[in-house]
């Protein structure tokens, strides 16, 4: 017999995710369908999003065979009905207060600092680059943890070192690169690239370092779909780009520079989001996202 979720300690609440103590050494990670645009958490949730990134963890967790937070399958009898297929337990870790970027293209805020001095995080890179340019091989561009609402900041891999010892930044640098290196070969095998990631990583109590938090999810990463990258402008997300586009088009009554948060979303958009996500899924690991517990009861 499952527990309820109630019956479960919360002990954080993202914009996007929740995480509970399910003992002194588990936690239970649970992604919801809520989906964030132009900094916003929107009122329209996507049905099974938290089902699909949750599916995309695990499979990268297990193609990737890195040492990882995992405790349990996603059928795990601890898992309340409830969040079947969206959550995971987890081992508790002392988590490594670094945000772990790896970069195989230049966006965001890479290209923003880029323009400004040539380089991002202290890594020098070629001059005559543009808005999605492939950086190869690509860089490790740690950043620090930000305020609630706020953006993380971009730090140089000496700040890292300086903060948790030149030994432990240099296995994260090596990790996230070595981690990232793979995710993007196996995602652009099939047609989709992954032009960035974040991870988190945390310490066990005898000190080993695990892979934590989400791997490798369109929330963790961009998703870019390979068959339109064309370097030289923002590229379309695979999975926000019909959100972002509605939101901004002339049907929303809503821009981005409204003071008014975004309206809720037709349903014929999110369920062409909804779809979207499974197809990553599915394409990125070969797998049906129909086998993946949880879902319509
Ligand atoms: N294995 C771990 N041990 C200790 N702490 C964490 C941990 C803390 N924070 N986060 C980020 C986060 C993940 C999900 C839901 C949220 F609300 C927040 C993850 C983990 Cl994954």
């Amino acid at each position: 017999m499952r527990l309820e979720l109630s019956e479960y300690t919360p002990i954080y609440s993202g914009k996007v995710r929740e995480l509970y103590a399910v003992d002194d050494e588990h936690l239970l990670l649970v992604a919801s369908d809520r989906i964030s645009a132009y900094d916003y958490i929107l009122d329209s949730q996507i049905p099974d999003k938290g089902r699909v990134l949750t599916a995309m963890s695990v499979f990268f967790f297990d193609a990737l065979g890195v040492p990882n937070h995992l405790a349990g399958p996603a059928d795990d009898p601890r898992i309340p009905e409830s969040v079947l297929g969206r959550a995971l337990i987890t081992r508790r870790l002392d988590m490594v207060q670094v945000e772990c970027v790896a970069r195989g293209y230049l966006t965001g805020s890479g290209v923003k600092e880029y323009r400004t001095n040539g380089q991002v995080c202290g890594v020098p890179l070629p001059a005559g680059l543009v808005d999605g340019s492939r950086i190869d091989p690509p860089i490790f561009t740690p950043a620090t943890k930000a305020a609630v609402g706020d953006h993380d900041e971009n730090v140089s891999f000496d700040r890292v070192a300086a903060d948790v010892g030149v030994e432990l930044a240099s296995k994260l640098r090596d990790l996230t690169l070595d981690v990232y290196g793979r995710g993007a070969d196996i995602a652009r095998e099939r047609g989709i690239i992954l032009a960035d990631t974040k991870f988190e990583f945390g310490l066990t109590p005898d000190g080993e370092l695990l892979l934590a938090d989400e791997v490798l999810t369109p929330d963790s990463s961009r998703y870019w779909d390979a068959a339109l990258y064309e370097p030289g402008r923002a590229q379309p997300s695979f999975d926000k780009q019909i959100v972002r586009d509605w939101l901004t088009g002339p049907d929303s009554g809503w821009s981005t520079d409204s003071d008014t948060p975004p309206p809720a979303l037709p349903d014929d958009v999110v369920e062409r989001t909804r779809a979207r996500y499974i197809e990553a899924y599915e394409r990125i690991s070969g797998l049906k996202f129909s086998d993946w517990p949880g879902g319509a009861a």
